[in-house]
């Protein structure tokens, strides 16, 4: 049975990852590629559905424990777990090389150590093709390597130790001394391809952790919460494919934002905001060539009638994800269906011209190189807007109900706009910027106009609407208004008198249980951690510091053992939910450090000034 979310570590090659458990599970593999089928889906599903397991041996006889201790090794992605036997102590190491070259082959490297006394070690992997559902064709070569085949894939698995099939599972029972230690790698290949090379286990170990201590090493924050926030900037550069730029919103599909619910999504793609606001976080750290790659990326995947622009495109820029349910998994703790691709790459969501340009706009300030390409889809893009600035459309938060006015969206246009206009006003772009000039002023007064409602003193959800949206408390950080505006304050107030938990984080939006709302979904769901974050930030911008920094506090402690968080977390069962580990989550642990930081210099200049 799968763990709870929180259970799992992330390690990855960049391309894809895997999930390793508290006790030692692997229960979630996708290969070659994070949007690949699973090869391993017991997440989803049960242990039919595959798993690989590595811990000590309890001999037959109840569950497998979780390690005592368990810890990513230094500034890396390399995950150690121990357990504490009666006869000795055993260590893991899981790690995934980095794949930076188009024909590397993806690796999943397992090492078993007796690091005190003498400890016996139980391996079990049961791999099975297609998310879940087909047990491969198993064979032992002559030189001791073993080969499981289904249709177009082949996985390989080297290793010393001695094993066995059983009930369609790969079997080890091992006993190791003091210091001894065995290997086992696990690697993909077309199935039409022979054998992939034999991995030097020690060179790949040192290489994977030369490469996450250089690539941390280019990390500019130093601040009080460098830990959080060099393991959020991992887990998202982990995100991050090195060969298309493009960076998937989490690693996994359909983990629930409500046990037992329906709201189960794939979030394996590039959304362009979740994309563009990680990005945000990856300047402000320092890191300009994922914002380099990125933008080829993004130039890549809108080539063409910058009109049919989509909201959200595969990891190399692929336009189709047809949203099916597989229906022989069960879901995670029975949350079914359980869901591949996303519906929501068809809809209309008026903000991702406000995250690309705004995006293209912090580049260029960060000290990105002007393109000309970029230009001309600056050009299109704010045609775009022009035309359909007016429309209602699905919102941040990719509502499956009927499209409104919603007053993000709206402002999202105003900062397409007004982006638009600083980076021609900075040198960095040309276009007709006093007619840009004007369009921003009348989306501008058309937002105040109807997207605020004057009696509550607070923007509303859409045009017309009773509620709020905790999409709203970005105003200020757009720029939108400044923080210190009545308007402001009154919105930031009400969201939180409204969509707070009983544990002070936040709902998007309400919902009405089983009464579709606004999102046309029946039931409900968890606190939406980056909207907490966004709060964090709000607070800080207001003046309100101490309380940014103690709701800061408060969402780092909800992060797991090794620093990672899902999408929400559920307020009545105190745990996480939904996909994990989720990029916003971490987005706005890096950003929130950032606000904290720039917050308390802010603060500090205006008392000396004042003495
Ligand atoms: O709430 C319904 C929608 O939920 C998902 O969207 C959410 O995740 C996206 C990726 O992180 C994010 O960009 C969006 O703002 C969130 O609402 C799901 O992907 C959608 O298909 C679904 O309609």
């Amino acid at each position: 049975m799968a763990g709870r979310i929180e259970d799992y570590a992330l390690i990855g090659d960049l391309q894809t990852a895997a999930l390793v458990g508290r006790d030692g599970t692997i229960d979630w593999l996708c290969l070659p590629r994070l949007d690949s089928e699973a090869v391993i889906a017991g997440l989803l599903g049960t242990p039919d559905n595959g798993y690989w397991r590595i811990g000590p041996s309890v001999f037959g006889v109840g569950p497998s424990p979780a390690a005592d201790r368990r810890s990513y090794r230094g500034d890396s992605l390399i995950m150690e777990s121990e357990w504490d036997t009666p006869t000795g102590t055993l260590r893991v190491t899981d790690f995934m090389p980095p794949r930076t070259d188009d024909d590397d082959s993806p690796r999943v490297v397992r090492v078993a150590e007796a690091v005190t006394g003498t400890v016996t070690v139980d391996v079990a992997l049961s791999l099975r093709f297609d998310y879940g559902r087909v047990v491969p064709w198993v064979q032992k070569t002559d030189d001791n390597r073993i080969s499981a085949v289904a249709g177009p894939d082949a996985v390989w698995l080297d290793t010393e130790a001695e094993t066995h099939g059983e009930k369609l599972t790969t079997r080890s029972r091992l006993t190791l001394a003091e210091g001894e230690r065995v290997t086992f790698t696990l690697s993909w290949q077309p199935s039409y391809k022979g054998p992939p090379g034999r991995l030097d286990v020690d060179q790949a170990f040192e290489d994977t952790e030369k490469f996450w201590a250089d690539w941390v090493s280019r990390c500019t924050y130093n601040g009080r919460y460098r830990a959080s926030v060099i393991r959020s900037l991992i887990t998202l550069k982990a995100l991050t494919n090195p060969l298309t730029g493009g960076i998937a919103a989490a690693a996994t599909t359909s983990l629930p934002e409500e046990i037992g619910g329906v709201r189960n999504w794939d979030y394996r793609f590039v959304w362009i905001r979740d994309a563009a606001k990680i990005l945000s976080s990856f300047l402000r750290a320092g890191y300009l060539d994922e914002a380099r790659a990125w933008r080829k990326w993004l130039l890549r995947a809108v080539a063409g009638d910058p009109e049919n622009l989509q909201i959200m495109y595969g990891i190399a820029g692929e336009r189709d994800m047809p949203e099916t349910t597989l229906d022989w998994l069960v879901g995670y703790e029975a949350s079914g269906p359980v869901r591949i691709g996303n519906g929501a790459a068809g809809q209309r969501q008026l903000d991702v011209y406000g995250e690309v340009i705004g995006t293209l706009h912090l580049a260029a300030q960060c000290g990105l190189e002007r393109d000309e390409t970029s230009n001309t889809l600056l050009l299109e893009l704010v045609r775009s807007v022009e035309l359909h600035w007016g429309e209602p459309d699905a919102g941040i938060w990719e509502v499956r109900g009927p499209n409104q006015h919603f007053v993000h969206s709206k402002v999202m246009a105003w900062v397409a706009v007004d982006r638009a206009v600083k980076l021609v006003e900075d040198g960095h772009a040309d276009g007709p910027v006093e007619q840009w000039r004007q369009l921003r002023d009348t989306i501008h007064l058309d937002i105040c106009t109807n997207g605020y409602d004057a009696e509550r003193n607070t923007f509303t959800q859409y045009y017309g609407s009773q509620e709020l949206d905790a999409a709203l408390l970005l105003i200020p950080q757009v720029n939108f208004l400044p923080a210190d505006d009545k308007r402001v304050i009154g919105t930031i107030e009400a969201v939180q008198r409204e969509l707070s938990t009983p544990d002070g984080l936040l709902l998007r939006y309400p919902t009405n249980g089983d009464d579709p709302g606004v999102d046309g979904l029946p039931g409900d769901e968890g606190a939406f951690l980056v909207c907490a974050f966004w709060m964090v930030k709000d607070l800080a911008m207001i003046g309100r510091h101490d309380d940014a920094r103690t709701l800061f506090e408060r969402l780092l402690a909800l992060s797991n053992d090794v620093g990672l968080l899902a999408e929400e977390w559920d307020p009545h069962l105190q745990r996480q939910l939904g996909n994990f580990p989720q990029g916003f989550s971490h987005k706005g642990i890096v950003e929130g450090a950032l606000e904290l930081e720039l917050g308390e210099q802010r603060a500090s200049l205006l008392a000396g000034a004042s003495r």
